[in-house]
């Protein structure tokens, strides 16, 4: 499996748990892995699609990222049109992508999201990512013949 992980760093610390379980997830399965930063999670689709107009083939995506609500509704914004994006982009361009974008409160409510021994939601995205590339794999195969 070739994986692509696209990070948004906006908050580094929350950013090296998340990397952390989502790494630890795709090397039990021996995945081969390439990390990606992009600014902030709203930029996390581009890149999928960036990636998907250039020549290397990707098996799938995992996009990590954290999102913490401020003072505005620019929050919303973040966490809606990211979702929404990647969601778009998977079933339109029927891609295996794995949100792993933490949409909090908080820095509290984010540690229990992020870390490997907690919630572990970096790894969970990837765990999803290899599940559905499975799925994607074997409904694109033909099925057996039936024997009469
Ligand atoms: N507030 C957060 C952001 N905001 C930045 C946007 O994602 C984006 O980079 C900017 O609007 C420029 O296009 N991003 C996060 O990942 N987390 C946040 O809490
Ligand atoms: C989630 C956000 O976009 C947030 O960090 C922005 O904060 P604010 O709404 O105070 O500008």
């Amino acid at each position: 499996m070739n994986i692509l992980i696209i990070e948004a760093r906006y908050y580094e610390d929350i950013s090296d748990s998340l990397l952390e379980g989502a790494v630890a997830a795709l090397q039990k399965v021996g995945a081969k892995i390439t990390k990606l930063t992009v600014p902030g999670a709203l930029e996390i689709p581009h890149a999928i699609a960036y990636a998907e107009a250039g020549e290397r083939d990707y098996d799938g995506y995992v996009g990590l990222g954290c999102v913490i609500r401020g003072e505005t509704t620019h929050y919303d914004y973040v966490c809606g049109e990211s979702a929404r994006a990647l969601m778009d982009l998977a079933i339109d361009k029927c891609l295996v992508i794995g949100n792993g974008i933490i949409t909090v409160e908080n820095e509290e409510q984010a540690w229990a999201r992020a870390k490997v021994d907690q919630k572990d939601k970096g790894g969970f995205a990837a765990n999803a990512v290899i599940k559905m590339i499975n799925v994607r794999k074997a409904l694109a195969e033909k099925p057996a013949e039936k024997k009469t």
